[in-house]
């Protein structure tokens, strides 16, 4: 092979005998694909014209290559040395049958650090191969139309599930069923739009059937009663891809730095009988039973003219805004004897806490400090009574009532986002609500001009079709592929 031209490397004939000349500047990506750190084993991929060229180059195929998709015990060389570097599995992936629709290898190498810097390194010495950008090889699988727009988002939210409900939730998208759904939406839509466009060219000269606008009203009506239904989904898929956002709010001194400790099971905030001691929101990531929750602790509310923890309460006030759920931690000893005026105490407390209780816990934390007597007739007579959401009964220090407050506090969260295997799938991202709240708006615009001025009418439609086609990636998807395709890791 003659490498003139090609300065930095020294490809060996007798490891690159009869490979095909690879382009210095093809457009040829590695990385290593499995995660960085020490481990068993290690997955680097290839993608691109060169990759034969790689697999001839290291893995020692001189004439022949291996038969596609089969797993191959070889050794790997370094091409500049003929040093071997690691004995491995090689796989080779011809076009189109890739993740990425390109020619591509993958190499299956031990995990050390060292054994997969060097065959990066070596990687890096073949004619025609760089190392590849976050995301570029889904890029390319994109670009090939091997996945969709929205199958791309489920593949990212695969990587990134940290919880059994996400994996579903990004399976479920990545298999292509919501992309499918959207798709369908699209392809009624560019229907009514080859209708309408039709009825406006044609139907002077009679030669369009009756009936064909009455049609298109029906399917427009259809699909925006669809999207709508959609779109009420009080941000479920949404809310289990992000986390559910549960914060923990009310007095000082009530304990709710001692239930965030009791739930994230670690002394992430500091417990102290010093009132006012949480100034700041203590943020951490829980996964209950399968859902993520993003559990905050507040600083305590009341009125002060320290600087600090006004701040803290302004802070505070702010989480219970944004909360999907607010746990609000009241000290039970503090509570009137009496059923009624502690109702009413409850009452007024809520009140001064948050605007709305449908999204909220009652914790009447410190039950051990109540006689036996009083937080019997508390726990059964507070049940139920009209105004008040469902009181929990606790004790942090003696762990009474927290196992069954897990259970409702679970089968809260299970709630808001929803069962990602059950019914249509869910929207998950805010740019899919963003698009189709512009379609259902577009639609709306249809029916206005509908009976007045059809070009205009029929633009609403056109613009209906552009906002399924950004999610999909349809149309016009070029500028939001570098926001979606960045969030991928290198190697995928
Ligand atoms: N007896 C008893 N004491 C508790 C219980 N939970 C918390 N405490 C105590 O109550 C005091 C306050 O607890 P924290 O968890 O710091 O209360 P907080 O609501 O975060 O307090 P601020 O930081 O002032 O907002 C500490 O001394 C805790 O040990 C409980 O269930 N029973």
């Amino acid at each position: 092979m003659n490498n003139r031209g090609a300065p930095p490397y020294r490809l060996l004939s007798s490891t690159c005998d009869g490979a095909p000349a690879a382009l210095a500047d093809a457009d040829t990506i590695f990385a290593l694909s499995s995660g960085h750190g020490r481990c068993g084993v290690a997955v680097v991929r290839v993608s691109g014209p060169a990759s034969a060229t790689a697999l001839r180059c290291m893995a020692g195929f001189t004439q022949r290559l291996p038969p596609p998709r089969t797993a191959l015990l070889r050794s790997i060389t370094d091409p500049r040395s003929t040093e071997v570097l690691d004995r491995g599995l090689v796989l080779w992936f011809p076009a189109p049958r890739s993740f990425s629709g390109e020619d591509s290898v993958e190499f299956h190498i031990h995990g050390g650090p060292a054994v997969v810097t060097a065959v990066l390194q070596a990687l890096g010495s073949v004619p025609g191969l760089r190392p590849a950008e976050a995301g570029e090889f889904t890029r390319r699988a994109f670009q090939a139309g091997k996945l969709g727009l929205t199958e791309v988002e489920g593949l990212g939210d695969l990587i990134h599930a940290e919880t059994e409900a996400q994996r579903r939730q990004a399976l479920r998208q990545m298999s292509g069923e919501l992309g499918r759904l959207y798709q369908d939406w699209s392809d009624r839509l560019k229907r009514c739009l080859a209708h309408v466009e039709a009825f406006i060219d044609f139907s002077e000269d009679e030669l369009i059937e009756d009936g064909v606008l009455n049609r298109v009203d029906v399917s427009v009506c259809d699909l925006q009663a669809e999207i709508e239904r959609h779109l009420k989904d009080e941000r479920r898929g949404e809310r289990l891809r992000s986390g559910v956002q549960v914060v923990i709010a009310g007095a000082t001194n009530a304990g709710k730095s001692s239930l965030l400790n009791k739930l994230c099971q670690r002394p992430a905030a500091i417990v102290s009988p010093i009132a006012g001691t949480t100034r700041d929101v203590v943020e951490t990531a829980l996964d209950l039973g399968g859902f993520p929750v993003l559990l905050s602790d507040t600083a305590g509310l009341r009125d002060s003219s320290d600087l600090v923890e006004r701040e803290g309460v302004r802070r505070a006030r702010e989480r219970v805004e944004q909360a999907d759920l607010t746990l609000v931690v009241v000290d039970s000893a503090h509570l009137p004897s009496e059923v009624d005026r502690a109702a009413a105490f409850l009452r007024e407390h809520l009140r001064s806490v948050l605007p709305d209780t449908d999204r909220c816990l009652l914790v009447l934390n410190k039950a051990d400090l109540l006689p036996e007597k009083q937080r019997q007739k508390l726990d059964t007579e507070l049940r139920g009574v009209s105004g008040l959401p469902a009181v929990h009964l606790i004790s942090c220090q003696t762990n009474e009532g927290l196992k069954d407050f897990l259970t409702v506090l679970h089968s809260s969260v299970k709630t808001l986002c929803g069962d990602p295997l059950f019914g249509a799938p869910t929207l998950t991202q805010a740019r899919h609500r963003a698009h189709l709240q512009r379609c259902a708006a577009a639609l709306a615009q249809y029916q206005r001009y509908r009976d007045t001025d059809l070009a205009l009418a029929a633009e609403g439609v056109r613009l209906a079709v552009t906002s399924l086609g950004r999610i999909t990636g349809r149309v016009g998807a070029e500028e939001i592929l570098d926001i979606i395709f960045k969030d991928f890791c290198i190697g995928k």
